[in-house]
């Protein structure tokens, strides 16, 4: 069994800590924030702490009702001046698995030079560069993946980027459908893993991963974990956006994973079609049967819990990480030793 697969089946208990953790917490950080009376957020990070990143930004803009967005921590750091206005009585969110990644070490260090700007650091490492940085430090080190990619620590990250939206906004239905989520993941991944393993296996060079609002941020995870796991070419986008342009791509070759929902069912049955049409492998994910037009899809995989659209990223995220894993067992590859990868970027 390889590393990278022992921590994508330890995710939920890694969460159950997360969930405990980050609740014990909530009032620290709900004061943290009204003390700061920042009028933004903008979430940092590299890699899979971006995509992270853009699902948190999204969150808080729906969730927190502050204006939100994400950068790239290089980004930031090449550019400081020219994101002053955007930075202008914001407060920075940094979820980063190592707390070391260079860019953002540095990029938080580059955008305090003129004026304090209050951060939070969310890490896996106790008392890492980035933590000692910050005004607010939360550390999950039990979520700490030791291998290069990432797949239980993202689920955590997302996780707790995710409460600490709900926190400020005081979303109760997605605090409790998050734990919901978390108690039923066991029994989940045991029940969708070898129908997701069968769906995969044949020949595919190019994946596609489907997601919109929350989840698109988890879907370009989603991508970045086909990429570093197996080795493949693995892009994201909006449901219906693929239509757009991408889908000159999507042919015999293709494996599309999709997230749909219940709204607009008749428009995702369609887009199934036309993609089943191209000769694509689907595997669809919901929360229930009957968003899924099952003529079409090759796998559904239903988390079978009606819970908030968010909470089902928690469920979602398992498809990419399970497909990239056996993908990577079919071709060979040794998924903890990524060609040309190292765990964190030190400049
Ligand atoms: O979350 P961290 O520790 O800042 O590191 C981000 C790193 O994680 C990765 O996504 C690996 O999974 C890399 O792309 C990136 O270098």
């Amino acid at each position: 069994m390889s590393l990278t697969y022992s921590e994508v089946i330890q995710q939920y208990s890694a969460l159950r800590e997360t969930y405990n953790y980050m609740l014990s917490k909530r009032e620290d950080i709900v004061a943290f924030v009204r003390k700061q009376a920042v009028s933004s957020i903008t979430f940092v990070g590299c890699g899979s702490s971006y995509c992270l990143s853009e699902s948190a930004a999204f969150s808080s803009r729906l969730r927190a009702g502050l204006p939100a967005s994400a950068l790239a921590g290089g980004d930031l750091m090449l550019n400081p001046q020219r994101y002053r206005a955007l930075l202008e009585n914001t407060l920075l969110i940094a979820p980063s698995r190592s707390g070391s990644t260079s860019e953002v070490v540095e990029a938080v260090r580059l955008i305090r030079t003129e004026k304090h700007v209050p951060v939070v650091a969310l890490s896996c490492v106790t008392d890492s560069p980035l933590s000692q940085k910050a005004d607010l430090s939360l550390e999950l080190p039990w979520a700490f993946d030791h291998s290069v990619c990432q797949t239980r620590t993202v689920t955590n990250l997302y996780v707790a980027n995710l409460l600490i939206n709900a926190f400020i906004g005081g979303d109760e239905k997605l605090i409790a459908d998050i734990g919901t989520a978390i108690e039923q993941g066991e029994a989940y991944m045991k029940r969708v893993e070898s129908g997701i393993r069968q769906a995969a296996d044949f020949a595919w060079t190019n994946a596609v991963v489907l997601a919109d609002g929350e989840l698109q941020g988890l879907a370009s995870e989603g991508a970045i974990a086909l990429t570093e796991i197996a080795k493949v070419q693995a892009h994201s986008f909006h449901l219906l956006d693929v239509r757009h342009g991408p889908m000159v791509t999507v042919g015999a070759d293709t494996l599309v994973i999709a997230a749909l929902t219940g709204d607009g069912t008749e428009h995702q049955s369609n887009l199934m079609r036309d993609i089943k049409a191209r000769g694509a492998k689907i595997i669809a994910f919901a929360d229930r049967a009957e968003a899924v037009p099952q003529q079409f899809v090759d796998l559904a995989v239903i988390s079978d819990n009606q819970l908030d659209v968010a909470a089902q990223g928690i469920p979602f995220i398992f498809i990419p990480q399970i497909v990239a894993l056996s993908s990577a067992e079919r071709q060979g590859i040794n998924p903890d030793q990524p060609d040309g990868l190292v765990a964190w970027v030190k400049l």
